[in-house]
Order: structure tokens, then sequence, then C-alpha cells
């Protein structure tokens, strides 16, 4: 079956775990593109009253223009539910975000959630995380010595950028440091140090967030719950 036909009812299915009144984080991505649509169907099917808040400018944009009313994450008290793509989650629930340099966002409204659904096909469903390469958001002034440091360490980086040449530019106009780590063995490990290092905004690991993975599969959607 085709990932994206997988990735569409995976986030089908997700938005039945949307209630009224709710407010709502809104992911990043081309499997969140699929949920908001169809959020948006149930919105005006089922005229229901919700606050989305949206973790990058392009969700921000499809949202606003499928009627979806936004609100700024500074401006709600709580967010009740997040639903978000992933890249690539374990068995434990830990995974890797950031292929789309959203993460900085995304982890802000994820750790403002009170709950995280990720939305994926079952192929991001891995024994162990980091073949996916890790993303860190750095800022642009010293990144060179950012990424030397990470090199020193052995973890591979490579700067993110666009087909003709350019950094990609996170929504904060910083840089994207990709790990190019083919496992990642110690996640909370390495975790810590990436967040010790000056320079580093936020970097993809998202460990001990979500609770429920909705994963769209040829022989349907299924529904994994954290222990
Ligand atoms: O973390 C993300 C963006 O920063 C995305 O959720 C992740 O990259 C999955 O994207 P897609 O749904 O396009 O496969």
């Amino acid at each position: 079956m085709d990932k994206n036909a997988m990735k569409k009812m995976a986030a089908e299915r997700s938005v039945d775990f949307v209630e009224d009144n709710m407010i709502l984080g809104l992911g990043t991505g081309s499997t969140v593109v699929y949920m908001v649509e169809a959020l948006a169907k149930r919105v005006q099917a089922e005229h229901l009253n919700l606050t989305c808040v949206c973790t990058s400018i392009r969700t921000e944009e499809q949202a606003k223009s499928l009627g979806i009313p936004v609100k700024a994450l500074n401006d709600v008290d709580h967010i009740d539910l997040t639903i978000d793509g992933a890249d690539e989650v374990d068995a434990n629930f830990q995974g890797i975000k950031g292929g789309g340099a959203a993460h900085l966002f995304e982890k802000l409204v994820a750790t403002t959630s009170t709950r995280n659904i990720w939305i994926v096909d079952q192929e991001k469903v891995v024994d162990t995380i980091g073949r996916f390469p890790l993303p860190v958001e750095v800022i642009p002034f010293g990144s060179q010595q950012v990424f030397n440091k990470m090199a020193k360490e052995g973890l591979n980086p490579e700067f993110r950028m666009t087909a003709d040449g350019q950094h990609v530019l996170t929504d904060s106009k910083n840089y994207v440091i990709d790990l190019h780590l083919n496992q990642v063995q110690h996640p909370h490990l390495l975790a810590s140090w990436l967040s010790e290092q000056v320079g580093v905004v936020e970097h993809g690991l998202f460990l001990d967030i979500v609770d429920q993975v909705v994963v769209g599969a040829p022989d349907g959607v299924k529904i994994l719950t954290a222990k």
C-alpha cells in the first residue's frame, strides 16, 4: 500500500479523538495536512467549537484557509490534545521529529499539551530510532562551531540545505543540522548532551512525550497506547 494512503488513514482516524470545546494542538507535515482536512470537515459538519494552536506557519495557513479557529500558543492557558506526525517511533514511545524543521514549535506545543497523539504510517514504527537523521535546530551565529563539536563527538552532522544551496531556515529563522546516527542506543543521554550545547535551540528527540500512536497499515489502522 502507498505510504500516503497509510498516512491518510491514520490522520482521518485521529480526528475521532477530538471533542467539542477542546483546545487542540496541530502539528506539521504531510500527515498533518490530511488530519487538518479531516478536522475541518468535522468542524463544519458538527459545528464544533475548537481553539487550535499551530506548530508552523504552514499549518496555520492551512487551518485558517479551512475556517478552523486559530490562536497563538501565548494566548491559551492549556492545550487538551495535540495531534502531530513523527519521523520514527519505537516500542517505548520514544521518537524523532523535525523532518519538516518544525520540531521547536512542535515540542513547545507538545509539552504544553495534556495529551499527545502521533499519526504515522507503519514504516515509521521501528525497533531502534536513529535511522532517520536526527534534526537539531541551531542559531546561525557560530553554527559552524556547533557543527564541529558534533562532528568531534562522532555524530555525523550535516547542515540541511535547499536544492539551490541555501541553509534551510526554520520558522524562527534558525538553521537545521541533521545527525546521521543510524541508531540511537541511549536517547536520554544524547538528548542531554545536545541540550547542553550552546547554540542548540532544540533537538528532535521527543522522549516520554507521546501517549498514543495511530498507525496506518495495509490491514487497517492500529492504535498503540503508552504503557
Ligand atoms: O516533525 C515533523 C515536522 O517537523 C513531522 O511531523 C514529521 O517530519 C513527519 O512528517 P510527515 O507527516 O510529512 O511524514
